[in-house]
């Protein structure tokens, strides 16, 4: 049965995973079940200043309710005068962004089974009309058997180690997105796309010095294709039926788990061993 009233005196709190401007995330352990768990801690002064407890209860309200093997649980959250505390799914291969920035680019198998994940993830949150869940690689964690899970819960926590500056990057936004236009659950499929391109080369496709360099990009859709490291005519097909500037016409969730390389290259299991 899930326990209502959490308190701090239900958790042995251990190291410090990684902090944020909100706050940091702990590993920690819940007394009577031994279960681990992440706890993260947010500061209610940073949240009244930068106005945000709206944000931070809608993301808290659909956090609660998404239920699927993709998705990091919020199984609960509590407060004291100073913080709000939420109570996390422990990830133990923690940021699959560490992940990439070590190997460079992931195999084509191991991209497809990613993608694929995500897909899946996404289609059971368009299914509960949630939208949008921000993906990008600093927002996805890696389970102790590679298993990815969405973590995007607004609140990017930037790990100890150095990170490109994650607040305002455009890179995975959709153009309707970036020209703030209304936006529905295709700017997903546009970032699955900019995702897989990533995977594949290490770097996303419309990457540039600066916010309006990148801006301009996205707009016009100036998706090029290194000639190394060498990626199959399959994946640049998939990549190039997502980057489409016109949302109806990007490749659907349903079509994306159909397309050969997927087929191909994805472990059945959607389970990447290391
Ligand atoms: C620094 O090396 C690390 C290796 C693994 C982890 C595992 N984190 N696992 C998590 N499970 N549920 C949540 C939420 C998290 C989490 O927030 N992790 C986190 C937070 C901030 C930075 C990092 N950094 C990395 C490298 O994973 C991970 C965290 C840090």
């Amino acid at each position: 049965s899930v326990k209502r009233n959490w308190s701090i005196n239900d958790f042995e709190v251990g190291r410090p995973l990684g902090k944020g401007k909100f706050g940091r995330v702990y590993i920690a352990r819940e007394t009577k079940t031994k279960y681990i768990v992440a706890l993260k801690v947010i500061f209610k002064e940073q949240i009244e200043k930068y106005k945000l407890l709206h944000q931070l209860k809608r993301e808290m309200t659909i956090q609660t309710s998404l239920h699927h093997p993709h998705v990091l649980r919020l199984y609960g959250w509590f407060h004291d005068a100073e913080r709000i505390f939420l109570i996390l799914e422990y990830a133990h291969g923690g940021e699959l962004y560490g992940e990439l920035q070590r190997s460079g680019h992931f195999s084509e198998q191991k991209a497809a089974t990613y993608i694929a994940s995500l897909t899946h993830a996404l289609a059971y949150c368009h299914e509960k009309h949630v939208i949008h869940r921000d993906i990008k690689p600093e927002n996805l964690l890696l389970d102790h058997e590679g298993r990815l899970k969405i973590a995007d819960f607004g609140w990017s926590v930037q790990s100890t180690n150095k990170r490109r500056t994650m607040c305002g990057t455009l890179d995975y936004l959709a153009p309707e997105m970036v020209e703030n236009r209304p936006h529905d659950y295709a700017v997903d499929n546009w970032t699955l796309g900019v995702l897989c391109y990533e995977f594949l080369y290490g770097s996303p496709p419309f990457e540039a010095d600066g916010q309006a360099d990148t801006f301009r990009r996205i707009m016009k859709v100036d998706l090029a294709f290194p000639s190394t490291p060498q990626v199959s005519a399959e994946a640049k097909d998939l990549i190039t039926l997502l980057l489409v500037k016109d949302s109806a016409k990007r490749l659907s969730l349903e079509k994306i788990l159909e397309h050969p390389w997927i087929v191909l290259n994805a472990d059945p299991n959607l389970i990447c061993p290391k």
